[in-house]
């Protein structure tokens, strides 16, 4: 029996999450699940997975929560020590399903008690990566890469380290806006934007695979996930989202992993490590998909995926304030106060502004990079004139 932890088990990654644990009869226990704001469904996932614990960031939910899980012999608790609680509860997995930065300190409880962590959420790695990684290796934490590009490349890679590998291609989609041209994109809508191609995904993660800035947080995920050097790291654009990530050895052997777009492929990677499950994914058959087709990315009309890689070039604090500045960005555009356009506008803006308030020095522990993502997060919002309330 192995017992699993879902962080973020009402989102998209939580409910797939869930749905290999089902699908696997009694292989799996699930100690904890942890939302944001929605009681009902967490409430519903936690009876659905017979969890021990239900935690909900947002207090004012607490007794919607408690009343719909009243007789079921299930404790739970609100607030974000709550939260912290069921990541720190003793599990042989936690997945790392929350979005955003709201992500870092439960994932960050797992890590520093040694846990398996499958981490979803990119933001971590973005915003703290090398305190994070640190702290990881220091509590001899495994980190499973659970973004499907960095877990094809984690496959891969194999048992290679950083030192065999001489280029990491990780695959974007283009996104919804991959034929528009500039102009029609700065105007694209909400409904648009979360259009994507081929994955059904959260709204931030939705919003920033349109603007590209997915894929430069990946790139910086990638980076402190491997240990390989920025410039050994780049993106390629794949339309059809079939190939997700190649490394290039010195040797010349280039080994991409494939897979049709479907997260329970990475999930099932994740939570079977080190054996395989089997899922209900469907299968990849390239005789009918008959023409994979990859392009270079375009930096000018996608000025997000720019930012983010100049961030990672600069390093230090540059993306935790990236992060923090897209997180306040895309949350504006969702509540319809900014326009798609202005999102690496306002990013840009922020990074420029806040150049000198912090040093070439990564945020020398996780505190200190969250404290620095709230300070960023402020000057986002005033420069964008966006009223805090929109972004938390
Ligand atoms: N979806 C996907 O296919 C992929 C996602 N990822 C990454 O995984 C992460 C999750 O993405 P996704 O599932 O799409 O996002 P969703 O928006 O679908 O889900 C987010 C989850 O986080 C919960 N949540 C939000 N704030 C908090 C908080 N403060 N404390 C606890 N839980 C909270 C939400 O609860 P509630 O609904 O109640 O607010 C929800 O359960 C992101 O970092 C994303 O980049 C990576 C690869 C693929
Ligand atoms: C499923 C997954 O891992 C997402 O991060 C995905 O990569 C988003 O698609 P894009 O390639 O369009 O960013
Ligand atoms: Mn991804």
């Amino acid at each position: 029996m192995t017992v699993v932890s879902v962080l973020g088990a009402t989102g998209s990654i939580g409910r797939s999450t869930a749905d290999i644990i089902e699908s696997q009869g009694e292989t799996f226990t699930v100690e904890a699940v942890a939302g944001g704001r929605d009681a009902a469904a967490l409430a519903a996932m936690a009876l659905r997975l017979r969890a021990r614990f239900a935690a909900l960031a947002d207090p004012a939910g607490l007794p919607e929560l408690r009343d719909a899980l009243a007789g079921s012999g299930i404790a739970s608790g609100a607030g974000e020590e709550a939260v912290i609680e069921a990541a720190s509860r003793p599990a042989d997995i936690v997945v790392a399903g929350i979005a955003g930065s709201a992500g870092v300190a439960p994932t960050h409880a797992a890590v520093r008690l040694g846990r398996t962590v499958a981490l979803a959420n990119k933001e971590c790695l973005v915003c703290a990566g090398e305190a994070f990684m640190r702290d990881a290796a220091r509590a001899g934490a495994t980190l499973l890469p659970m973004d499907s590009e960095h877990n094809a490349i984690a496959q891969a890679l194999g048992r290679h380290t950083a030192d065999d590998v001489e280029s990491m291609v990780l695959t974007a989609s283009g996104g919804p806006f991959r034929t528009w041209p500039a102009e029609r994109i700065a105007n694209a809508t909400r409904e648009e934007a979360l259009a994507h191609p081929n994955w059904s995904m959260g709204a931030k993660i939705s919003v920033d695979s349109a603007s590209l800035m997915n894929k430069g947080l990946e790139l910086i995920e990638a980076h402190h996930l491997f240990g390989v050097p920025a410039e050994r790291l780049s993106v390629l654009v794949h339309p059809q989202s079939i190939v997700h990530g190649l490394v290039g050895f010195r040797d010349g052997s280039v080994v991409a992993g494939l897979a049709c777009p479907d997260m329970r492929v990475p999930i099932a990677h994740c939570l079977g490590n080190p054996h395989r499950l089997a899922t209900a994914a469907p299968r990849l058959d390239l005789a009918a998909v008959a023409r994979l087709e990859f392009e270079a990315p375009d930096l000018a009309r996608f000025p997000a995926l720019r930012l983010a890689i100049e961030a990672m070039n600069a390093g230090g604090a540059a993306p935790t304030v990236l992060n923090a500045a897209n997180e306040v960005a895309v949350a504006a555009f969702l509540a319809g106060a900014l326009a798609f356009g202005a999102i690496p506008r306002l990013v840009e803006e922020t990074l420029e502004r806040m150049a000198g308030r912090y040093g070439s020095d990564a945020p020398r522990d996780v505190a200190a990079a969250l404290e620095l993502d709230v300070e960023a997060r402020r000057i986002a919002c005033e420069i964008g004139g966006i009223a805090a309330k929109l972004t938390d």
